[in-house]
């Protein structure tokens, strides 16, 4: 797979070996580490033949061939490659040639800081959404998973999964921020494991849960501290985040980070520095973010409990992981994995499932998704004895928590002229009763002792008032 371009070096291009000098000191000091550079305008073109870059910075008035020309020759052999024009001409039509010929800027010399280094990095990002893209295409129009083996920890088999899988594959590789959502006990930490390793960083993983650590205890944590910064600090330290160099800082519950220490990862995120506590002097981070939230962000935003500039800086790129619930043809591959762990964990020899189990847990909207089936496979292999899988223990567990459930509120109870409007009429009990015993062996794809569950009567009962419904002439 190409990398994307914010691995790619920058090529800057001047015949002015003190302007390659200072630019590329500007650069290296922002954060951009991987910069070449050339004096000599004929090299350019064998140069790009030889090798990919992210972005082209090229000066105008060079002599052997002009800047111009360059521009027309890279735009039409390298069309993939963005180029900004940086040069002492304040021409306006000049300026609108380059353009219109496909230059990204047009920048003048002598050029602002800020205004070079904003350019050259959002050219970066552009391009290297624009491979994402690309590579999602291809990724996706292909079925093969490029790293199968980074995400056997995740058992599935389900095709949303794997298509998720395919866009992990892609973003991976770029340096921007991931968000991971999904519902408790989804698996997030093992995406941002399968995340980190498909990035290729030489670094190491650094995993924080934020949740429960207030503004100082986190900036301690991440940026560290200078020796005497506070009572008690006797010594510096130095922080996750250069634990984490070159390498990936997974933020767990993000959802719960105090405003204050939302600010300062805005900033580590939109400047790729930190301030230790008790020093004055930024430091410079290249470590990947990822971070992960059960907690609906959207919503906590409209609330004014989670910034938005930190939001959309966070979701350059989102993975969602569904529920359980959502594939439940994950299912059997879960019960399978658990009931081999649990034995292997128990001593014991591993039971065979029911195979009913599945299509009754099919029909269980687990809150608690796949932490809640591992703890409920867990239990039912410690009481097992001989046989097949009991599934006593899960059908107790189902029936407890479907009438612990609150019932609806008043509001979303069907009124009297909501069940008007559904029969035509007012229904009756036993159409009450028909009704929810159809819905019942639907949910249950026609299986009875899982609709009897749902329905917390016993199979023999469902039974006869399944012979009452056939309609006359039905055995
Ligand atoms: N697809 C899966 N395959 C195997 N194990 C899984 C899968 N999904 C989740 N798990 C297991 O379920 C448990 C819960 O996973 P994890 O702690 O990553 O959940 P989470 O999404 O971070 O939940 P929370 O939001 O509550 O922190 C872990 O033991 C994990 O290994």
């Amino acid at each position: 797979m190409a990398p994307v371009c914010d691995n790619l070096p920058v090529l800057l291009v001047d015949d002015e070996p003190n302007i390659l000098f200072s630019s590329r000191t500007i650069l290296r000091s922002a954060g951009i580490r991987d910069v070449e550079t050339c004096d000599d305008s004929r090299l350019v073109m064998s140069l790009l033949g030889s090798r990919n870059f992210g972005v082209i910075i090229l000066d105008l008035f060079m002599p052997h061939i002009s800047g111009q020309e360059l521009l027309f020759d890279i735009c039409r052999k390298y069309p993939h490659i963005p180029v900004l024009i940086m040069t002492a001409s304040d021409e306006l039509e000049l300026a609108v040639q380059c353009m219109k010929a496909g230059a990204h800027d047009y920048l003048v010399k002598p050029v602002d800081k800020t205004r070079f280094v904003t350019s050259v990095q959002r050219t970066l990002e552009l391009c290297s959404l624009r491979n994402e893209v690309h590579l999602l295409k291809e990724q996706l129009l292909s079925d093969q998973l490029e790293h199968p083996e980074v995400f056997s920890p995740i058992i599935t088999g389900s095709k949303k999964m794997t298509s998720i899988f395919r866009y992990m594959e892609v973003i991976s590789c770029s340096r921007q921020p991931i968000l991971i959502t999904g519902e408790t006990g989804t698996g997030k930490e093992l995406f941002a494991t399968a995340i980190h390793q498909l990035s290729g960083l030489s670094g190491k993983l650094v995993c924080v849960n934020v949740a429960g650590l207030d503004d100082n205890l986190f900036s301690d944590t991440l940026f560290g501290h200078e020796r005497g910064a506070f009572t008690g600090a006797e010594r510096a330290r130095a922080g996750l985040i250069s634990q984490a160099a070159g390498g990936t800082l997974f933020l767990d519950e993000i959802g719960d980070l105090r405003e204050a220490s939302q600010v300062k990862l805005l900033r580590l995120l939109q400047e790729g520095e930190y301030y230790p506590i008790g020093s004055d002097v930024p430091r410079k981070s290249d470590t990947r973010v990822v971070v992960a939230t059960n907690k609906n962000l959207q919503q906590m935003m409209g609330k004014e409990l989670f910034r938005s500039d930190l939001y959309y800086r966070l979701c350059a790129h989102h993975v969602h992981i569904p529920p359980l619930r959502e594939r439940t043809e994950d299912i059997p591959f879960l019960l399978d994995y658990f009931i081999t762990r649990a034995a292997r964990e128990f001593k014991k020899k591993a039971p065979a499932p029911n195979p009913e189990l599945s299509r009754l847990l099919g029909s269980y909207a687990f809150p608690g998704n796949v932490r809640e089936l591992q703890a409920m496979v867990y239990d039912a292999v410690a009481r097992h004895q001989s046989g097949v899988l009991s599934m006593d223990s899960f059908k107790s567990i189902i029936c407890r928590e479907q009438a612990e459930q609150a019932p609806p509120s008043d509001q979303d109870r069907p009124d009297a002229e909501g069940l008007r409007n559904l029969f035509g009429r007012f229904p009756t009990l036993k159409e009450m009763n028909n009704v929810l015993v159809t819905a019942a062996m639907d949910l249950a794809k026609g299986n009875q002792g899982v609709a009897s569950t749902l329905l917390g009567i016993s199979r023999q009962a469902l039974n006869q008032r399944l012979k009452r419904q056939a309609p006359a002439g039905d055995s």
